[in-house]
């Protein structure tokens, strides 16, 4: 059924609106907000920590905390955060008074925004505001502490809130290639969640040919264990209904549009320039009827504005009880391949549509094998370039612990602010603590690697990402021992898959791993980097780094730059090109 709210009377002032950003990641989304420019509401930045909070754009700022933590962070403890807020009560109910709605953003995981924000959202919903929360959940790499904490900052926030939007960080993050800094991540999530705060923004208070209220907004995000399900695109041009609309299904927080199949109530919101037309809208809706059960209530409402010229966007909001939620992750996804992941609002390039997915394979002079890829799932949904060079390399599974995850709190313990000033390329600040097993393991891991060159790019189907997902899964197993697959490159034009066997590990006198460290791809170039320093450092004739940051470099005697260990291709004939033996790690022929 859909259903046109027609009650005017039901939007707000923007003057009535505040977006609190609460904490360092916080005050990092309301920068955004900021700088992506949003009119028609007021900034409020909110922290314990001194540095971060005069760095903000924001034109209101609240220390909290000035007497208990005195300008520093709340050091990762939530009952800090907690206690720093109720030192400056007074200070924040005063700047919420007379909001009516307010939009609070917060990172859960530390102290001040995890402590602080039950607290926060409480003194809005006293001071009569409709209070919106949209938080973020940890990385899975900051451990089990940080995730506990904003469990238990989310279950208070799901009670304490009118509307709460969760975005998961490790989720966000596949949005960017594996590997790229976490600066990107951060800063993926970051539009992500900007995006989503001005959409929600607009749906409310733009006036409408068909208004949107707070009440239809509430209906569509029940709060008591649901989480929010958004997605919005825009696009222009010919077909433009239709493309806004594959643009927002696209979006990761419906999971390419796989979520809203189990919806019971959508808000849907149209917005398009002066020549908006009804038979648009109507084809807009049918098509969405597609995406959503029989039975779901949709709420309508659209919007006409200028300045949107020739742009026509869809904004959809819905939640889903978490139970729900659960079960549809774990089942398989049906058309992943076929989908670009949008962040946001994203705009259509009708060029770009027809390009094939592209990806580095191995090159059918002689067929070759490898283990372990380090090609997952989401890289093959980047629309970042493709290398052209793919570097296959062994992935073992973790026995206790993998050498590169960082199990407790100690990055963001040491310090004072925000994970986000950590400078994670430096190898040194990275709480890799390699013990001298895992760098053995490790060596003997990059011995057995090798490099595939294509200048080919193929098109990815179905077939070939069920391909991808199995090495991808293989890499998520706990308790497996290493997984190691064999891939071999088809001929494309004849439109044959790549192809990716589970090889069970030989008894051969091969050196394997035995401390059984996990490379996670996103670590490869602080390895190749180590490996890079230590041969500098060899070849110098001085000490290898400091065994702290970079494990002890045990093992490494046995590599040797001339000729280099050539692993499972030792015997064989060499791949040649350029001039280069493409079966000597990559790390070593850059020493040559
Ligand atoms: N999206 C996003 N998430 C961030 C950013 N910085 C940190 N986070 C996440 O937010 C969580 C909380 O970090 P902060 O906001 O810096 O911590 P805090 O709430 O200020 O707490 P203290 O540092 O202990 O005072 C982290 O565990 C990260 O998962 C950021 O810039 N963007």
């Amino acid at each position: 059924m859909i259903e046109f709210p027609r009650d005017s009377q039901n939007t707000i002032p923007s003057s009535s609106v505040k977006i609190v950003g609460l904490g360092g990641a916080g005050t990092n989304m309301l920068d955004r907000v900021v700088l992506d420019g949003m009119d028609g509401a007021e900034m409020l930045a909110i922290n314990t920590d001194i540095r971060t909070l005069s760095g903000s754009v924001a034109r209101d700022r609240i220390q909290l905390g000035r007497n208990l933590t005195k300008g520093l962070g709340a050091g990762g403890d939530p009952e800090l955060g907690q206690q720093a807020v109720l030192e400056a009560e007074g200070e924040v109910r005063a700047a919420l008074k007379g909001r009516k709605i307010v939009f609070l953003c917060v990172g859960l995981g530390g102290g001040t925004g995890s402590g602080a924000a039950p607290i926060v959202c409480r003194i809005a919903r006293e001071e009569g505001a409709f209070v919106v929360v949209f938080a973020t959940m940890p990385f899975s790499f900051e451990g089990r502490r940080r995730r506990e904490q904003a469990e238990t900052s989310l279950n208070e926030l799901a009670v304490l809130s009118n509307a709460l939007v969760t975005f998961d960080n490790t989720r966000m993050g596949d949005l960017v290639l594996a590997k790229q800094g976490i600066h990107e991540a951060f800063a993926a999530a970051d539009r992500m969640i900007s995006e989503s705060i001005k959409a929600v923004i607009r749906l409310v208070i733009r006036p409408g040919l068909i208004n949107v209220g707070l009440d239809d907004l509430m209906t569509a995000l029940r709060t008591t264990r649901s989480r929010c399900l958004f997605g919005s695109g825009i696009a222009s041009g010919k077909d433009r209904a239709q493309k806004a609309l594959r643009n927002a299904l696209n979006s990761p927080l419906l999971d390419q549009g796989a979520l809203l199949r189990d919806t019971e109530t959508v808000l849907v919101h149209l917005c398009g320039g002066e020549d908006l037309t009804l038979y648009e809208i109507e084809l807009l809706m049918q098509s969405l009827s597609k995406h959503v059960p029989d039975k779901a209530h949709v709420l309508f409402g659209a919007a006409v504005d200028p300045s949107m010229g020739d742009y026509l966007s869809i904004t959809m909001v819905s939640s889903l009880p978490e139970d729900r939620l659960h079960a549809q992750r774990t089942s398989p996804l049906e058309k992943p391949a076929l989908l670009e992941p949008t962040v946001g609002f994203s705009v259509d390039e009708p060029e770009e549509e027809e390009k094939p997915v592209a990806v580095a394979a191995p090159p059918p002079p002689r067929e070759r094998k490898a283990v372990a890829p380090a090609m997952t799932a989401a890289s093959l949904f980047s629309d970042e370039p493709v290398p052209t060079i793919a570097e296959f390399t062994t992935v073992t599974k973790p026995a206790p612990e993998p050498a590169a995850v960082v199990e407790d709190d100690t990055p963001f313990a040491e310090s004072e602010s925000s994970p986000f000033s950590i400078d994670h390329s430096a190898p040194e600040a990275a709480a890799v603590d390699t013990s001298e097993e895992d760098f053995a393991g490790i060596s003997a891991a990059a011995s057995v690697s090798g490099t595939f060159v294509t200048n080919e790019e193929i098109s990815i189907d179905d077939d070939d990402f069920k391909v991808a997902e199995e090495v991808s899964e293989a890499l998520e197993e706990e308790d497996e021992e290493p997984a190691f697959f064999e891939v071999s490159a088809k001929d494309d034009a004849a439109d044959e898959p790549v192809e990716a066997t589970r090889l069970e590990p030989e008894p051969e006198s091969e050196p394997k791993a035995e401390g059984k460290p996990v490379i996670l791809p996103g670590v490869f170039d602080d390895l190749d980097e180590a490996f890079t320093d230590i041969g500098e450092a060899a070849a110098e004739e001085k000490p290898a780094a400091p065994a702290k940051a970079r494990g002890t470099g045990k093992g490494q005697g046995e590599l040797s730059f001339d000729g280099g260990p050539r692993g499972r291709f030792e015997g064989a004939s060499p791949s040649l090109f350029e001039g280069e033996d493409l079966d000597v790690p990559a790390f070593l022929r850059k020493k040559r």
